[in-house]
């Protein structure tokens, strides 16, 4: 028995209505939450397991994509409550959730601050201390690329870099499904890159998604945009080639 659970979690966030989708894989033994949400998100989590009819105290794994407040804010409270689950995050990532690292987001909406319009500083700051109250938690296991962790009939780690540094997706070979993360995200039907004005290493992500065209995908889950509904190796194609081409065009002289 293997389950793939999408919990999409819908909310209101800066006024506009936003979903994520954490993603829950379970076998006969174990149960494992991809993902955490925002801070204080535990009940939007355990309303959305509920509808799968999944409790919370089952779960025995988190896997992190990566370090962002949208990923790992209620990572502290789940442990808090459930000091039993393991926390598996990318060895580059680790420093970053368990605090000994400075989080790349925060040091990135540092820097802005003495860049930005004077119209925009204060929402701004406000975003740094909003990152400030983020908690951190150790990291259990450490995993790196083309490891192939044993639950669901395996679970292969890809190192999908870009978005942050140690950013994992992770891809079911069993069912030919892939859990994203923030490597790609769906905005208005189509595959993208998550924000690439926020994305740390906008060439590697655009990498990242050439390198998943080594996998054989037919599920595409999104943390921002859920399930994919279309073909998904020419869709990956094409988010990769447009990203290609705009670096090549040639860049207009303005002297
Ligand atoms: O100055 C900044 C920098 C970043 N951000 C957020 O950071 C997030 C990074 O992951 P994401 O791609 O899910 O979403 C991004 C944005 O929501 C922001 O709101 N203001």
């Amino acid at each position: 028995m293997n389950l793939i659970h999408a919990l999409d979690i819908e909310f209101q966030f800066n006024e506009q209505l936003q979903t994520i989708t954490p993603v829950l894989l379970m076998d006969e033994e174990y149960t494992i939450l991809i993902d955490c949400g925002y801070p204080n998100f535990m009940d939007h989590i355990r309303e959305a397991a509920s509808r799968s009819n999944v409790a919370l105290d089952t779960i025995t794994t988190i896997i992190l994509t990566h370090d962002d407040m949208d990923h790992i804010g209620s990572l502290a409270a789940l442990k808090r409550s459930y000091p039993h689950i393991e926390v598996i995050s990318h060895e580059i990532e680790a420093p970053y959730i368990d605090g000994t690292k400075k989080s790349l987001r925060l040091v990135q909406a540092e820097a802005s601050l003495t860049m930005l319009p004077l119209h925009e500083l204060a929402q701004a700051e406000q975003f740094v201390r909003f990152l400030q109250t983020i908690e951190h938690v150790p990291v259990d296991r450490l995993v790196s690329d083309k490891e192939l962790l044993p639950w669901c009939g395996g679970i292969e780690i890809i190192h999908t870099p870009g978005h942050t540094p140690g950013h994992i997706s992770l891809y079911l070979p069993l069912c030919k499904t892939l859990i994203a993360g923030d490597a790609v995200v769906i905005e208005n039907g189509k595959l993208d890159i998550a924000n690439p004005q926020f994305t740390l290493d906008l060439e590697a992500a655009v990498q990242s998604v050439r390198h998943l065209l080594a996998y054989d995908i037919e599920k595409l889950y999104c943390y921002h945009g859920g399930l994919f509904e279309g073909q998904v190796r020419p869709a990956l194609e094409r988010l990769a080639d447009s990203y290609e081409s705009r670096n090549n065009e040639p860049r207009h002289n303005k002297e």
